[in-house]
């Protein structure tokens, strides 16, 4: 049996008050919420630097007793009255404003994420990065790179022509002129140098580059624009941006672009008309580097060669497994609105939102980050949400006897109201399936609830909502059965183990409650045995 219990409540109080003696601006009726990781405090409410849109960060370091507020990068969450907070792994926490529509309640906070760390040595101070979280099957973003005049433009015009809900383009910055008809916002968002470097300074930028003697960049709001807009984020880079983009969280499919010859790369960039004779040679001159690189970096996964265009937007959209014109990413398939007052509790990547206050309807609500990738610069997508109702999820429960310990439970036949298992320690299997062929059985248990008022132990065998991985146990079911636990005012219970019952794996959860009843116990015992006993005379259950 597995060493129990293996489940950590661990309920985070939020909105605690704090005086931070550096003047977070907080309205009275807002909730400062703190998280601690390491030696340091990270105070998420008010402000930030006097900005009402801009939810404020401050970080309190216990070594030195200080106050900082960090350089923050990507667009954060605008204030609310108040948040809980979780650390996540990887420098994360997870940030949910309480009372927020659904599509603007889960940020996440990076404080110490590779991005993060990168940014905080590029730019030489203190930075933490904010990422929306996006729900659903989003796609990742698309890099696609290539040397100059190879066909990228027309291969993602083409793209967006044919699929115009499923991409956006990334709109970069450069500081090369426009072409003629090249418009500002659209192609590209011309501008200064000295207002890019500045703006790069200001960690702006996703990733920037000089490329043919202009610097280029991705600032985070372009991406983030196409990926709220909840398109698929296409990004048209030279290789060292590229290289940037991969070191960064964006999680993106690179793809690089090759020319049939240099020969046919010359005659189309001499074709396109837009450059001189000075620039076309210096563009085909790092166009057989890039090319190197392109096809050696092992920063692309995917390397298309453009000689006939259809062909290679042929193989494009195969590389993108482009199916039908479907919105593909971040789409909601259903709002879930979390609720105002709520406690948050950590499961390894599942966090269970209880709801609390006065008219609670007792709702639970499970946020499932197993499968979230990306990041800041961006978002963070492929958040699940659940919503957990009442009971109807433990599937089944019954009493079980016990002689002391958890270790020592013995676990002999149960008989559930219209199936029949056959439980063995850590194994149930389902013997049959339908009714109950005559056989009377008595249901050891009662509603759950019942259940719990009049037995010493039960077991609850739990259907899991998704497949349950044995060392993660699933919080869903253990949220559920706390709730049943708290309803009748009983303490937390231990997780038992997670067992299966034909393919299906469920989560056993043991309840102790050392004191009296035992009479009833044991007279549901005996008539259980009764039954056990007919069915085994019947051949309906076997001995394991
Ligand atoms: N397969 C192809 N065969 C012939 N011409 C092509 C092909 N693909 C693109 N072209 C043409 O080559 C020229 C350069 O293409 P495009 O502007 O798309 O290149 P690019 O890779 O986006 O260049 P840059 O990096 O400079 O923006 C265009 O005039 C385009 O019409
Ligand atoms: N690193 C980045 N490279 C970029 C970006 N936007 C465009 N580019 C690359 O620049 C060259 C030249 O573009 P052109 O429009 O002047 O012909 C091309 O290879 C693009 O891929 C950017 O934001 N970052």
């Amino acid at each position: 049996m597995g060493e129990a219990p293996a489940f950590f409540v661990d309920h985070l109080e939020n909105g605690q008050q704090h005086t931070n003696g550096f003047g977070v601006k907080t309205e009275p009726e807002h909730r400062d919420t703190s998280v601690q990781i390491g030696d340091r405090s990270y105070v998420i409410g008010g402000n930030h630097e006097g900005n009402p849109l801009f939810l404020g960060v401050q970080i309190h370091d216990k070594n030195t007793n200080k106050w900082s507020t960090p350089t923050v990068l990507g667009t954060g969450p605008k204030p609310c009255k108040a948040y809980s907070a979780i650390v996540l792994k990887q420098g994360r926490i997870l940030v949910i404003k309480k009372g927020s529509a659904s599509d603007d309640s889960i940020w996440f906070l990076e404080v110490d994420s590779p991005f993060v760390r990168e940014q905080r040595k590029l730019l030489g101070k203190e930075v933490v990065a904010w990422s929306k979280g996006v729900r659903g099957n989003a796609e990742k973003p698309i890099v696609i790179s290539g040397p100059s005049g190879v066909g990228k433009g027309t291969l993602i015009a083409m793209l967006m022509k044919e699929f115009p809900s499923m991409f956006g383009f990334s709109v970069s910055h450069t500081t090369r002129s426009p072409r003629c008809m090249e418009e500002n916002g659209v192609h590209y968002h011309f501008t200064d140098k000295t207002v890019m470097e500045k703006e790069i300074n200001d960690g702006k930028f996703l990733e920037y580059a000089s490329v043919h003697g202009n610097l280029y960049g991705t600032s985070i709001e372009s991406v983030e624009v196409v990926t709220d807009s909840g398109k698929r984020c296409i990004l048209d880079i030279d290789v060292q941006g590229a290289r940037s983009v991969k070191a960064s969280s964006l999680d993106a499919v690179f793809i690089f672009v090759c020319p049939p010859s240099m020969k046919e790369l010359e005659d189309r960039l001499r074709a396109r008309g837009t450059e001189t004779e000075e620039q076309i040679q210096k563009r085909l001159r790092n166009a057989e580097a890039e090319i190197k690189a392109g096809e050696s970096s092992g920063i692309f996964e995917h390397i298309l060669y453009n000689d006939n265009l259809e062909e290679c937007y042929k193989n494009l959209k195969n590389v993108l497994r482009i199916i039908d014109d479907a919105p593909v990413n971040g789409v909601q398939v259903e709002g879930i609105n979390l609720p105002k007052e709520h406690t948050v509790t950590k499961n390894g990547d599942k966090i269970l939102i209880q709801e609390t206050g006065e008219a609670t309807k007792n709702n639970m609500i499970v946020l499932d980050l197993s499968s979230i990738n990306g990041g800041a610069p961006g978002r963070t997508r492929g958040i699940v949400l659940d919503t957990i109702g009442q009971i109807p999820h433990i599937a089944t429960c019954g009493t079980l006897k016990v002689d002391g310990s958890l270790k020592h439970c013995n676990l002999n036949r149960f008989v559930g109201p219209k199936r029949r298992f056959d439980i063995a320690y850590k194994s149930v299997t389902l013997l049959e399936e339908k009714a109950n062929d005559g056989v009377s059985f008595s249901t050891l248990s009662p509603p759950p609830t019942l259940c719990l008022d009049e037995v010493n132990a039960s077991l609850f065998l739990c259907k899991s909502l998704a497949s349950i991985n044995p060392s993660d146990p699933d919080p869903v079911m253990a949220g559920a059965v706390a709730r049943i636990l708290k309803r009748v005012g009983l303490p937390p219970l231990g997780v038992l183990d997670v067992i299966s019952i034909g393919s299906l794996p469920v989560l056993a959860y043991i309840y102790f409650r050392l004191e009296k009843q035992f009479a009833w116990l044991d007279e549901q015992e005996k008539r259980v045995n009764a039954t056990v006993a007919d069915m085994r005379a019947r051949g309906i259950i076997r001995d394991r």
